[in-house]
């Protein structure tokens, strides 16, 4: 992160919530020194002015970079108050689900505009983001972008938009399905008569290592899933029905991240 840049000129933070507040939480802990950031949302959770962070008055007039963490929903209204916050070079960081670059362009003629799409596991430093940006923003804004997202975890690059919304409906909603796979297995393990702490415990924890050892040394996960199941053993039969091609997990998911994806369309309509 280019702190004495960011230092000098400013950020500002539209947004503070679970998003917003993870970012701001990496930044600071990267060194952004607190007074450089300025924040605007109706509810500055308290923390924020306790770190000696800008939550009052108009904030920096020229901005390095301006990021924007509310709802897709909101950015309509959020826009037109900012479009001459800074000059044509600051950078505008979006990690707004749907909302298209045309539609930051339009509100920031000329200015470099970079999307971004982490994920909530930024909250712990281990995150994945995904960035693309426009014509207008170069090596030294994907640069800039790439940075203020690595400080909650890895950043991928994407080649075009169009993978933005794929990329939501797997990575960036990703761990919603993760939560809830632990739910059932933990429903299930009770179903078969365990308590219900214990169950949740052995379903969080399969579920933790299990994302690790895929991790580790970049694992192809089927034979991760091979090493686990022994012929004709309790593996093989549970995954007969996981994996039924008509009634598993595969087609289920299939469903399930396109409907997300289509919902990011949607949303940048
Ligand atoms: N949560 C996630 O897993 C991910 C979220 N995102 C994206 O991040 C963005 C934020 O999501 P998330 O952090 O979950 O949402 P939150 O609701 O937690 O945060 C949004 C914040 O914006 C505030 N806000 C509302 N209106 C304004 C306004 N006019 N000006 C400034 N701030 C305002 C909200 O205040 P109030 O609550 O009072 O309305 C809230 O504090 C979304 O666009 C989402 O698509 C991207 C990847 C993952
Ligand atoms: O649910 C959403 O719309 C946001 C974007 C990805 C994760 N949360």
């Amino acid at each position: 992160m280019d702190l004495a840049h960011l230092n000098d000129r400013g950020l500002v933070l539209v947004g503070c919530g679970r998003m917003g507040g993870a970012l701001l939480q990496g930044w600071l802990a990267r060194g952004l020194a607190p007074k450089a950031v300025h924040v605007i949302d109706p509810k500055v959770p308290g923390w924020v002015a306790e770190r000696g962070v800008s939550v009052e008055g108009p904030g920096p007039a020229d901005p390095a970079v301006i990021v924007l963490a509310v709802k897709p929903q909101m950015m309509g209204d959020v826009l037109p108050s900012l479009s001459r916050s800074g000059g044509a070079d600051r950078l505008v960081l979006s990690v707004a689900a749907g909302v298209t670059l045309a539609a930051y362009g339009r509100a920031f003629p000329g200015a470099p505009v970079v999307r971004a799409m982490p994920n909530t596991p930024a909250a712990i430093g281990q995150g994945i983001t995904a960035i693309v940006g426009n014509d207008q923003a170069g090596a030294a804004a994907l640069d800039m972008a790439e940075s203020l997202m690595a400080a909650v975890g890895r950043v991928v690059r994407l080649t075009d938009e169009s993978q933005m919304d794929a990329v939501t409906a797997v990575s960036g909603s990703g761990p919603a399905y993760v939560f809830h796979l632990i739910e059932t297995l933990a429903a299930a393990g009770e179903a078969e008569g365990l308590p219900a702490d214990l169950a949740l415990d052995l379903a969080r924890a399969t579920v933790a290592g299990a994302g690790a050892l895929a991790m580790h040394e970049d694992e192809d996960p089927a034979k991760l899933r091979e090493a686990v199941t022994s012929p004709a053993g309790t593996t093989a039969a549970g995954l007969a029905h996981l994996m039924d091609p008509e009634t598993g997990l595969a087609p289920l998911m299939r469903r399930t991240v396109a409907a997300a994806a289509a919902r990011g369309r949607e949303l940048g309509k």
